[in-house]
């Protein structure tokens, strides 16, 4: 008995056409027509940021940034700031975008300085993630940064946020697990 006809043939996907549909400073909608694993052509609509930089493969980093001081407990720093996609202020790791020339790690540590005040120690970095790829192709990686905060510069850390406004928020480590778990 022949089951021939049962199998579907297997395709590689891939990316036929990239069409702008409307374009910002920021970002931009794509039509994107593709071939799907079973060979049939099909269309996604896709948000992509305008402001990638050549050689590398992230869009941003997110800093996680442990605060350690003489007789305090290691506190996480979070920053909370309106954020207009949501209408609402939304409690953040630090992070930004990654400027031309700089590497993830020089990002972290520049926008960690920029939004909180503190100088840190690049102490781990994760691989390249898309927390959303079934609507952007925007990437992030994590940094994790160490704080000594009995250093003199990080004594009365100043933010360095021009117009934005952000509030820091130092959250205990132990209280921070609770938090996410
Ligand atoms: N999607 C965006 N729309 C905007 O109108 N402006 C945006 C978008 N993404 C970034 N930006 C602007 C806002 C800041 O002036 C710069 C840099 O942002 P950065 O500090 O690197 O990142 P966040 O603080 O996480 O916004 O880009």
């Amino acid at each position: 008995m022949s089951n021939s006809g049962d199998h579907k043939a297997t395709t590689t996907p891939h990316i036929v056409k990239e069409e702008i549909l409307a374009a910002g400073k920021w970002v931009k909608l794509e039509k994107t027509t593709y071939v799907d694993p079973a060979g049939n052509t099909r269309i996604w609509e896709s948000v992509k940021r305008t402001t990638r930089q050549r050689d590398t493969e992230a869009d941003g980093v997110g800093i996680i940034a442990l605060l350690k001081r003489t007789l305090h407990k290691d506190c996480v720093v979070m920053v909370k700031q309106f954020r207009p996609p949501l209408g609402c202020c939304s409690l953040e790791f630090p992070a930004g975008l990654i400027d031309e020339g700089e590497n993830a790690e020089a990002a972290a540590l520049r926008e960690l300085k920029e939004e909180t005040g503190y100088k840190g120690e690049v102490v781990g970095i994760t691989p390249v993630t898309c927390l959303d790829p079934g609507l952007s192709n925007c990437t992030t990686q994590m940094v994790m940064v160490n704080i000594n905060g009995d250093d003199m510069e990080n004594i009365n850390p100043t933010q360095q946020l021009g117009e934005k406004t952000q509030s820091i928020s130092l959250i205990v480590q132990e209280h921070f697990y609770i938090l996410i778990l």
